[in-house]
């Protein structure tokens, strides 16, 4: 099988930081690929390289065997490419609807150029419930209730809901467990299983080892801005990936990096 989407020799540097060295990278169709590494190794730079939040220096990225070449998050969602960052990115004083939506909303016929023409409010409403519902997210009651009144489950839920929605390539989820408690991990953890039933596969960045290998099918560990070595939940212990992603030991037949 082909990969979905293929990084090849991907360089980022920061000034004299090298955040990204010579990484390579792949996502197979319909799998969750957890991404996991030390702090500053570099997965949220390899996943803004893949969303068009940062440009590589050098490398390049293939979609469905095509080379892409985003200049900014919105071309990379137009491309199918959705993202959920750390920082949720939503606007707490608007509802779960206009949430959903932000930055594509949908307006009703007319004449005039779409951002004078009024929104459909009714037609978006409908779409965030049925997307709500579809992802099981029956605990949100109101659909215009602000998103500042939503606990930190269920607004990572509202994420992951507009990411799954508008996401048909990919979805990409940094940390997305990080914040929440053990009931709302769940509901987050069934959700990216959902999605994945729907054959959209997940890349989760996460340092949760029992998250990570609850759900992954693959595991990219990363190290000092490199793909050290791709393992399998079930081939390894939680154990043996922290001492894979530390270096203080390497899988059999893996070298240390150059
Ligand atoms: N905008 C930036 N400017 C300068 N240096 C940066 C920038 N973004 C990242 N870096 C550096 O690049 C390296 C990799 O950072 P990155 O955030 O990708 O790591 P990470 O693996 O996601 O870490 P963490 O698990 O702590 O979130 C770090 O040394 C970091 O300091």
């Amino acid at each position: 099988m082909e990969p979905l989407l293929k990084g090849t020799n991907l360089v980022k540097r920061y000034g004299k930081v090298t955040a990204l060295d010579h990484c390579d990278f792949d996502l197979y169709p319909g799998e969750i690929l957890a991404v996991i590494g030390d702090n500053g190794a570099g997965k949220s730079t390899l996943i803004k390289a893949i969303s068009g939040a940062v440009i590589p220096d050098e490398g390049e990225i293939m979609l469905e065997g095509k080379p892409i070449r985003f200049s900014t998050p919105i071309e990379a969602r137009a491309a199918g490419i959705e993202t959920v960052y750390q920082t949720l990115a939503m606007s707490p004083a608007l509802s779960i609807a206009d949430n959903m939506f932000m930055g594509r909303e949908l307006r009703a016929p007319g004449l005039m150029g779409s951002v004078f023409r009024k929104l459909d409010r009714p037609r978006m409403e409908k779409f965030a419930r049925e997307k709500l519902n579809e992802l099981g997210l029956m605990t949100i009651q109101n659909i215009n209730q602000a998103v500042e009144t939503l606990s930190g489950g269920q607004r990572q839920g509202v994420a992951v809901a507009r990411a799954a929605a508008f996401g048909s390539k990919v979805v990409i989820l940094d940390e997305p467990t990080a914040a929440l408690g053990v009931k709302e991990s769940r509901r987050v953890l069934e959700l990216i299983r959902d999605v994945r039933s729907r054959g959209i596969p997940i890349i989760l960045i996460s340092h949760n080892m029992p998250h990570v290998f609850e759900v992954a099918d693959r595991i990219h560990i990363h190290r000092l801005g490199k793909r050290l070595c791709v393992i399998k939940p079930g081939d390894y212990s939680m154990s043996d990936a922290v001492a894979f992603m530390t270096g203080a030991k390497l899988p059999e037949g893996v070298a240390e990096p150059a």
